[in-house]
């Protein structure tokens, strides 16, 4: 049984924290947070979680608060065999000092920049490469998408090139001090986005650009892929392998799932923890090979798709198991993903 530290307990730290609990080879030793808001007291007294703080001087505060600390957050990687680090982007690269003090392993999310740990991870692209690693980043929500769908299609029609359009959700549902409210933004201005580049840190030799805009919406990222591809496939072929995939979901927008609010609907009806939903969905009306271009149209859950290769990330840094589709399916099995 592995012992697994959260520091960060926001909108990826809290899920990561239940999916490790959800694993029966690891285990939460702790989760961290720096103020003593309604996610502190949650954490301790709905879900049992030993609590460490990332600012030592603020311990007061949280006694005031009455709820109870277990230390900081030096206290609480002692113990562990690996950290997620779910902090904010500013935050994670300073930790990197602390971990290495303190001799643990740790896993970055997406806001930080590959050259932090110089080896990013996706479960189905490149598990391999962290495997027994110190340090590793899980790419970002919208660069897992792109790496599951084109990691699978890739075999199976040889991918030439990407050129993908993602419509980025303007914030998270409980952030409201975020936007846009009123406005379609380029975000960034520039292209390409962090996404196509993001994506080659995972798939080794693919040329794939991205642009991004941001939009008024909190429920999902959306895609728009457009990819040559070198071998002579027809569309079916594409459908088959994407529903053959774990953690990608072919859905039909002519049963009602035409929409990232249906789609959100849709995760309700599956009765997941905090509704989210891990895989990636697909319009089957979108997927189309016009004779060597196939185009697509896929969703991203941003809150929840990373959580499941987290899990995999620490199986990987931690040599728990050396074949990524065992890890993938006893993740799945744990979290109950498709
Ligand atoms: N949200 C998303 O859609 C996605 C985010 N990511 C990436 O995941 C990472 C985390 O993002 P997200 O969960 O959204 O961020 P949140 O802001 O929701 O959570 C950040 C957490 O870090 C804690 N924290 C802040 N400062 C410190 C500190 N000095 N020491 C320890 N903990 C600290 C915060 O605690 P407190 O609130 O108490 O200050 C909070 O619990 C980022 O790299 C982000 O880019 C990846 C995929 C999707
Ligand atoms: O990883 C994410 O998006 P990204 O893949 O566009 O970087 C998350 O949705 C965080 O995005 P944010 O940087 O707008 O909070």
């Amino acid at each position: 049984m592995k012992s697994v530290a959260i520091n960060g307990y926001g909108t990826i730290g809290k899920r990561v924290a239940d999916a490790v609990a959800a694993q029966d080879d690891m285990k939460v030793i702790g989760v961290s947070k720096t103020r003593p808001n309604y996610e502190a007291r949650t954490a301790v007294e709905e879900k049992g979680y030993d609590l460490y703080i990332g600012i030592p001087e603020r311990a007061n505060q949280f006694k005031e608060a009455g709820i109870e600390i277990a230390g900081t957050v030096e206290d609480m990687i002692q113990e562990a065999d690996v950290v997620v680090d779910c902090t904010p982007g500013t935050i994670g690269p300073q930790n990197l000092e602390m971990y290495k003090k303190a001799g643990v392993k740790a896993i970055y999310q997406g806001g930080e920049d590959h050259e932090l740990t110089g080896l990013s991870f996706n479960a189905i692209s490149n598990y391999d490469d962290s495997y027994g690693k110190d340090y590793t980043r899980v790419v970002s929500c919208n660069t897992t998408g792109l790496t599951r769908t084109l990691s699978t299609i890739d075999p199976i029609a040889d991918i030439k090139k990407v050129r993908a359009v993602m419509v980025r959700r303007g914030s998270d549902p409980s952030e409201v001090k975020k936007g846009p409210i009123n406005s379609i933004v380029p975000n960034p201005p520039k292209v390409p986005s962090h996404h196509g580049p993001d994506v080659k840190t995972v798939m080794e030799g693919i040329d794939v650009t991205t642009m991004a805009l941001l939009v008024p919406t909190t429920l999902m990222h959306q895609h728009n892929i457009m990819v040559e591809i070198n071998n002579e496939i027809e569309t079916q072929e594409i459908i088959d392998a994407l529903e053959k995939r774990s953690r990608v979901l072919v859905v039909d927008a002519g049963e009602g799932l035409g929409s990232t609010a249906e789609l959100m609907e849709y995760a309700k009806e599956l009765g997941r923890n905090r509704n989210d939903l891990y895989e990636i969905p697909v319009w089957r009306e979108s997927i189309n090979v016009v004779g060597n271009e196939l185009y697509y149209m896929q969703a991203v859950h941003q809150e929840s798709d990373v959580v499941p290769e987290n899990i995999d990330a620490i199986r990987a840094l931690l040599e728990m198991e050396s074949d990524n589709e065992k890890s993938i399916a006893k993740t799945n099995k744990a979290m109950g993903i498709l």
